[in-house]
């Protein structure tokens, strides 16, 4: 199932059904193993995958214990030399999360940072449009080194001059999707002033009908922001939802906006400086594109 509209359809999908369905260790082990595997096999060579800590009380799983589990699946992943895919983890702060919750989570990622977290996400609804709240959450985040991104106007609720200036405000390192930004504002002259990374995910964009006016492939906002010069990076936002693997959203990129294999492999080369990931990682991910 592609999910066609955004909002209303989108966010039940996973509370009434996908966190029903990973409810238990063995689930939770089988969706990271096989997310990494079908990375692999789409032969992505650097992947940054986020998730919401989640307690699953009726199963033992404390928020502790579900990052483990992933952490325990994706190092087992990095460390096999077959594979060619490394990852490296983000935890998501949700915004219908409580000021404690978010604090919370990023003490977990600090005690996490060692085992491969890299960073937090801003992530859910965009219709509970208040981020405010959890600004003393980010900025301590920031303060102790993490790296921070952010779902950032990907609706109207969560565009206004207020928000945005707001989630700028907490130092962010990247952002995501970055719909709902006017091309002239003073928002994208800060954006490409402080040369902030940006995720862009069309097939979501799309399909999700978030575009202004229900745009198309065509339209969307990628071309004039790589005309800014920006590092951007693909993402496809959720393999599982919108049925588009990464070279896919390579593929479509290419195709609604003239580019060759050349341009395709700029484009990828200018992501590596916006990843969480180390100095040796963006060493391998040149190393890589170089040959
Ligand atoms: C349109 N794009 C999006 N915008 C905002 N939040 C999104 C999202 N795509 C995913 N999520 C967030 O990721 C959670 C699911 O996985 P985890 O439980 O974290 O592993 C969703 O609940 C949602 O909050």
């Amino acid at each position: 199932m592609v999910v066609r509209r955004y909002v209303p359809l989108f966010f039940p999908l996973f509370s009434s059904y996908i966190y029903k369905l990973c409810s238990d260790i063995p689930s939770i082990e089988y969706t990271t193993n096989a997310v990494l595997n079908d990375f692999q096999s789409d032969n992505v060579v650097y992947l940054e995958l986020r998730t919401t800590p989640r307690a699953i009380p009726q199963a033992g799983i404390t928020k502790s214990t579900y990052i483990h589990t992933i952490l325990s699946c994706i190092a087992q992943h990095n460390n096999n030399p077959n594979n060619t895919l490394h990852t490296n983890l983000i935890l998501s702060i949700d915004r219908r999360h409580t000021l404690v919750e978010a604090r919370e989570i990023v003490d977990l990622a600090l005690s996490f940072r060692p085992y491969g977290v890299v960073g937090i996400d801003l992530c859910g609804d965009p219709s509970i449009s208040d981020a405010r709240t959890l600004s003393p959450a980010f900025v301590h985040a920031k303060k102790e080194g993490l790296k921070i991104t952010l779902h950032f106007a990907e609706a109207p609720a969560s565009s206004s001059d207020e928000e945005l200036w707001t989630l700028l405000g907490w130092q962010p390192d990247r952002l995501g999707h970055v719909i709902h930004v006017e091309r002239d504002s003073a928002v994208a002259r800060e954006i490409v002033r402080r040369k902030l990374g940006l995720e862009l995910c069309l097939s979501c964009n799309v399909h999700a009908k978030m575009l202004v006016g229900g745009a198309g492939y065509g339209e969307h906002h990628f071309g004039w922001w790589r005309d800014l010069g920006v590092s951007i990076a693909l993402g496809t936002d959720d393999v599982g939802v919108f049925c588009s693997e990464l070279s896919e959203e390579y593929r479509i990129t290419a195709e609604h906006f003239g580019l060759g294999r050349e341009d395709v492999k700029e484009l990828c080369k200018s992501a590596v400086g916006v990843i969480f990931g180390s100095a040796a990682e963006k060493e391998r991910l040149r190393t890589l594109y170089a040959s």
